[in-house]
């Protein structure tokens, strides 16, 4: 029996009627669209709209309950299909030519043939415009490398550069922006020039706007239009995602914080990737803390409320001291902290979406030390709707939400704790721009009534976009402190990258004491 082999005529990928439902919830309804060859096709959609599940459903993960697909006129099995997910999937301690070869290696006499292999993953990089090396350690690339090492693990999974039929990056590029976007979308366009067609799931509109050729936007499992890019602007995909409504974009606020009585007060603050930290942060105020992959800023959350071991410095809340050895210390100093790690800091996946939001408060849910559990229906039912978390239901498994949903409700958990100082860490990953705007806009009001928030991030626009003044680190330390806005970025990107250190990575122990 000979295998299927795709058409060239055939439209990389061809959904028909597609409907997926869990439960009550339909996750995809009748949803058709197609992507051409030579395309690069935006796939777009607030929150829970359906794009993961469709993206489960083209890589095989799921089935659909209806509806059919294609990919080069297959369906399914011969398909030549890449897909790139957010967490790339790499072997970090492997080279760029043994990540690429897992699962594909080219053998002679039972050994793999390492000097084809170095040929063809070579072609395939310069076909990406990649600039790192076969032998590279994929740790040390940069974000955007290593997300090209993984297109290009796709590419070769399918026989090469002109291989593949389509590729998909699901929010491959939703740790990235700036210039390094642009240089995963530009190998992503590369893909498209050899008569592939690129599915780039995404909520940076900028992203669609700079580097799609169409974009089927979804809401609520249906399509809502195909559209060309290129006539269309910004607030037109925003109102398509949103059903007509665009939040403001939410800004630096422009004053000066109250001078004086610091919320947070770090002092000598030195762990395993930091050291010498003085910063405060004062009520009123966003203070932003940036840098770029491996500066240290990362490790600066996780040293506040206690998960990783400071070995030098003293933090203040308040102006009390505070000792940052576990996380219940820094609930009760009013130090409320949203981690980066959603999956695996931030929430337990079987419990509800109600015990979810309510560990820190419980205690107002309590009689004589007995918890009203309708009492804690009753809020957490209105939490979910005031934060449109979808489906609304605060009794199902956490697991069950889409990701930005997930997200949601972290930030309604810390933000409905009145908290004295709020470290925020990467905290609109994964949500869609309409929302981002609406939880900035939150945050933002409660600076106003005198909350301050440290804003950490390796996303030097965003920082820029909504602090009030921002501290840039390189290599373990502090390296200024500059003013917020757009306006400020190429000197806060110039911080954050000096002329020679690549990627400005926190330094080893032995530098540290030199
Ligand atoms: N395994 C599941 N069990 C129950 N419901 C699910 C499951 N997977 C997805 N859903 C629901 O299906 C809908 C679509 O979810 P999906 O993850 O596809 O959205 P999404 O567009 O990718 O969202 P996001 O942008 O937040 O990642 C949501 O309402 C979600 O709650």
């Amino acid at each position: 029996m000979t295998a299927a082999v795709a058409s060239p005529a055939a439209p990389p990928l061809l959904v028909r009627g597609v409907g997926k439902q869990f439960g009550a919830t339909h996750a995809l309804r009748d949803v058709t669209f197609e992507v051409r060859r030579g395309e690069v096709h935006a796939l777009l959609g607030h929150n829970g709209c359906g794009k993961s599940t469709l993206v489960k459903i083209i890589s095989g993960f799921q089935a659909a309950d209806s509806g059919s697909i294609t990919m080069g006129g297959l369906d399914g099995a011969g398909a030549r299909v890449g897909i790139v997910h957010q967490d790339l999937g790499l072997c970090r301690s492997a080279t760029v030519v043994e990540n690429c070869g897992m699962g594909s290696f080219q053998r002679r006499l039972g050994m793999i043939n390492w000097k084809q292999e170095r040929r063809v993953v070579a072609e395939i990089l310069t076909s990406l415009g990649a600039d790192f090396g076969l032998d590279d350690i994929v740790a040390d690339l940069s974000p955007a490398d290593k997300a090209i090492t993984a297109i290009a693990r796709a590419l070769k999974a399918s026989g090469g550069v002109e291989g593949l039929d389509l590729l998909v990056l699901d929010e491959a590029t939703a740790a990235l922006r700036g210039p390094d976007a642009e240089k995963v979308l530009s190998a992503a366009r590369a893909v498209a020039a050899h008569g592939g067609g690129v599915l780039l799931v995404t909520h940076h509109m900028s992203e669609v706007l700079a580097d799609a050729d169409r974009a089927t936007v979804l809401a609520s499992g249906r399509v809502v239009d195909t559209v060309d890019v290129a006539g269309v602007t910004e607030d037109d995909l925003l109102r398509l995602i949103g059903g007509g409504k665009v939040p403001p974009k939410v800004g630096p606020s422009g004053r000066q914080a109250s001078i004086g009585d610091e919320v947070l007060t770090v002092r000598s603050l030195t762990g395993a990737a930091v050291h010498d930290l003085d910063f405060a942060v004062r009520p009123g105020e966003i203070v932003g803390l940036t840098g770029a992959a491996g500066a240290g800023h990362d490790e600066v959350p996780y040293l506040l409320c206690g998960v990783t071991k400071r070995s030098v410095g003293s933090i203040g809340v308040a102006g009390e001291p505070y000792t940052g050895r576990s996380v219940r210390e820094a609930q009760q100093s009013g130090l409320g902290v949203l981690p980066a790690d959603r999956l695996r800091q931030g929430i337990v996946p079987r419990a509800s979406v109600r015990e979810n939001l309510s560990p820190a408060s419980r205690a107002s849910h309590r009689t004589g030390g007995v918890l009203r559990v309708q009492r804690e229906k009753a809020w957490a039912r209105d939490i979910c709707a005031d934060y449109a978390v979808m489906p609304p239901d605060p009794e199902l498994p956490m697991s069950a939400l889409s990701g930005g949903n997930q997200q949601k409700v972290l930030f309604a958990r810390v933000l409905e704790h009145d908290p004295r100082v709020l470290v925020l860490h990467e905290p609109t990953q994964g949500v869609d721009e309409n929302t981002r705007r609406a939880l900035l806009r939150r945050v933002r009001d409660l600076v106003d009534e005198g909350l301050g928030v440290l804003y950490v991030s390796s996303d030097a626009e965003e920082v820029a976009e909504c602090a009030d003044r921002v501290l840039v680190m390189r290599r373990g330390a502090l390296v200024g402190e500059l003013p917020a806005g757009l306006d400020h970025i190429d000197e806060i990107y110039a911080a954050c990258y000096a002329a020679g250190d690549r990627n400005a990575a926190a330094p080893t122990r032995e530098e540290n004491d030199r």
